[in-house]
């Protein structure tokens, strides 16, 4: 049997009522994603967080609107926090107050972006 890659999966509507992945899960995603993951706080809630560094503010500007594209396409926005030649990428699921399935996708994406040669820093 197959299942279909985490940068392959499309996150679903959230609202109200969804729970957090439970340790193992959280841990099995974890896993499956680049080791620069790892599980962070934002606003006093469980997020998956990674920071990149780049050559330029400029490489910076238009990772930061690639991901942003991705976050149009699932709706599913996370917190970016970026200066000169570094920026930090924070996916949590404020409906749940934590980690779901979605933030896990979203940073598989983010991995799948950084994986195309032209855009890599
Ligand atoms: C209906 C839609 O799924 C919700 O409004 C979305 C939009 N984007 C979101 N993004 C994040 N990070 N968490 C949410 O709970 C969330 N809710």
């Amino acid at each position: 049997m197959s299942e279909v890659a985490l940068h392959q999966q499309r996150c679903v509507a959230c609202e109200g009522g969804i729970a957090p992945l439970d340790q193992p899960a959280l841990k099995a995603g974890l896993n499956a994603l680049a080791e620069c993951w790892h599980v962070d706080t934002l606003d006093q809630s469980p997020a998956l967080s990674a920071r990149f560094s780049f050559r330029n503010y400029y490489q910076v500007t238009a990772f930061v609107n690639a991901v942003a594209w991705i976050a149009h396409q699932e709706n599913h926005h996370p917190d970016i926090h970026f200066g000169y030649r570094a920026c930090t990428v924070y996916w949590t699921t404020h409906a749940a107050s934590g980690i779901t399935q979605n933030d896990l996708i979203c940073a598989a994406k983010v991995d799948a972006l950084l994986r195309t040669e032209e855009l890599a820093p």
